[in-house]
């Protein structure tokens, strides 16, 4: 390289200033002068490159878009081949590369357990009203966030007093960071829950300010459903679409994994060796329990979550077989809230007729959740584990959330790293054309895709009949729960009536 090329740095502060410092001295080489130059009282809102090369100055809206420099291209080469090296910074090429885990978060404190849910239920992907009941969707998560934290509230108390979720997550996203650090792809790992701190909005703020230009979004469950990351990436849609940075920012999600060599054999590895620790494992029942859905969103709004789940449960019986492991098993869902179906079987029949049919021996496996959280450290190995002893099961046994496990997390990390030259790609809009049920694409095309699948839930009833019928008892059930609403208006409005004897109301004092 014989051209000089002079680059400048700006920024509105010296310490916004230090990073890109290091940036380009880093990189300092006799071809590249750099210049810093901080401004104080600038009105420049974002960090912004001026490079100057023969034919002039140019100057980008932001330091990591100058890509799009007529001059940049030796410049280019050369952080591309330094990155290659290995570097402790976040670029690769002109590029600052992060990556945004979603996860569901999860009550830290028994305080937080009533918010937490309101959130919850507050979201239209979890509770789904008919449009023209959308109205009510807030003053029903208040009521049924109220009504549901005592029950919960000692599920959490059970396991510590909060969530795990958070803590873990956090581990999580550390070690993806350092794995994808050793496959020289340098990147920044956020994490954005749905429900709790830190929450998604938050993760954004921090990645725009860090001025990532590629992110790649990686929820954390293994198989899509519109509950989970569904609702993640409808979220993540919804800030993109009103953010000028963010419009612009180039992404990709990975929507789901469950199929990927390393994740599965992951949790073979963790199926084969709990199975090493009972007296006779070949005997000993392979349980894979997944947290349910409601059966409507599977049947009705097709989600791919019950024919993920299954094929998943099947590729992980492919990979033990191949190491000579032939067990029986069995796939169950758990954790049903609320009156309606959830996918079948459930959990606890599940158990009681495995019993009744004489197993003996049984592995739980949660599928579904890649850390451990209320369902797998309080209904699964306290609840399910009773009710199998209780039902004839005489040795239970629990494979553990894959949490950090090195051989998952470099999984991730290559998933990451395979997903990158997605990143900005548009994915085909076809969801049958594609190759894989939910491939990679952008948040706005993959929610398109799914949305034009998805109908909205007809009504289970159109019209009235006598007796004791499934339309009857729909009736009674829409009646009930006007009756209620009627209820919670006329207490909320004058201040009276039972729930405020009960001393549920009002809910702030
Ligand atoms: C793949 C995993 C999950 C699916 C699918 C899912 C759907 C779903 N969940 C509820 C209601 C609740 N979920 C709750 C906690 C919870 N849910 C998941 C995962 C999935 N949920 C996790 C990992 C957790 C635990 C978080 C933690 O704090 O450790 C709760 C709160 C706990 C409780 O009160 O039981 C509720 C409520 C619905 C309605 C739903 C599908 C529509
Ligand atoms: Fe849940």
């Amino acid at each position: 390289m014989n051209q000089t090329m002079n680059i400048r740095v700006q920024a509105p502060s010296p310490s916004l200033l230090q990073p890109q410092a290091k940036f380009f001295t880093q990189r300092a080489c006799p071809c590249i002068r750099v210049q810093l130059e901080a401004f104080a009282n600038s009105s420049l809102l974002k960090t912004s490159l001026v490079a100057r090369c023969s034919s002039g100055w140019y100057k980008t809206p932001s330091i990591f878009a100058e890509r799009s420099l007529k001059c940049s291209a030796q410049l280019e080469a050369l952080v591309t081949s330094e990155s290659q090296q290995g570097s402790s910074s976040e670029f690769v090429g002109n590029d600052k590369i992060g990556v945004l885990l979603l996860n569901l978060g999860g009550p830290e404190t028994l305080d937080d357990v009533q918010p937490f849910l309101f959130n919850l239920f507050a979201d239209p992907d979890i509770i789904r009203l008919p449009r023209l009941f959308r109205f009510l969707q807030k003053p029903l998560a208040q009521f049924i966030s109220v009504v549901r934290s005592p029950k919960s509230k000692e599920g959490y108390a059970s396991i510590g007093g909060g969530s795990p979720l958070r803590r873990i997550t956090d581990a999580q996203a550390e070690e993806l960071r350092k794995a994808l650090c050793n496959k020289n792809v340098p990147a920044k790992v956020y994490v954005g829950m749905r429900y709790w701190h830190p929450f998604t909005e938050e993760a954004i703020e921090q990645i725009k300010r860090d001025g990532i230009t590629k992110l790649v979004v990686l929820p954390l469950y293994p198989q899509f459903s519109i509950s989970t990351s569904g609702s993640s990436l409808r979220l993540l849609e919804s800030i993109f679409r009103e953010d000028e940075y963010l419009v612009n920012m180039q992404h990709t999600v990975i929507p789901s994994w469950y199929q990927r060599e390393g994740y599965i054999k992951a949790m073979a590895d963790l199926i084969e060796k709990e199975l090493g620790k009972f007296d006779c494992p070949e005997e000993v029942m392979i349980f894979f329990s997944a947290h349910g859905v409601p059966l409507a969103y599977v049947e009705e709004a097709g989600d791919p979550y019950k024919a993920e789940m299954e094929e998943c449960v099947d590729l992980i019986m492919e990979e033990l077989e191949k190491r000579r492991i032939n067990n029986a098993y069995t796939l169950a869902y758990q954790s049903r809230v609320g009156p309606v179906e959830w996918l079948r079987p459930y959990t606890d029949e599940t158990i009681i007729e495995l019993g009744r049919k004489g197993v003996k021996s049984l592995l739980a496996v949660p599928i579904s959740f890649v850390s451990e959280h209320i369902e797998t450290l309080e209904e699964i190995d306290v609840e399910y584990k009773e009710l199998a002893l209780e039902s004839g099961i005489e040795k239970w046994g629990r494979v553990p959330a894959l949490g950090c496990e090195p051989t998952f997390i470099s999984d991730l990390a290559d998933a990451v790293i395979e997903s990158l030259p997605y990143v900005g790609a548009m994915a085909v809009s076809n969801l049958e054309a594609r190759q894989s049920l939910v491939p990679l694409g952008s948040v706005e095309e993959l929610l398109a895709a799914y949305d034009s699948q998805r109908r909205e839930l007809p009504p289970p009833v159109v019209v009235w009949e006598w007796g004791w019928t499934k339309s009857a008892e729909t009736w009674n059930g829409r009646a009930a729960m006007l009756a209620v609403l009627v209820l919670l208006v006329f207490e909320v409005t004058t201040g009276e009536g039972f729930l405020h004897q009960w001393g549920i109301l009002p809910l702030f004092r």
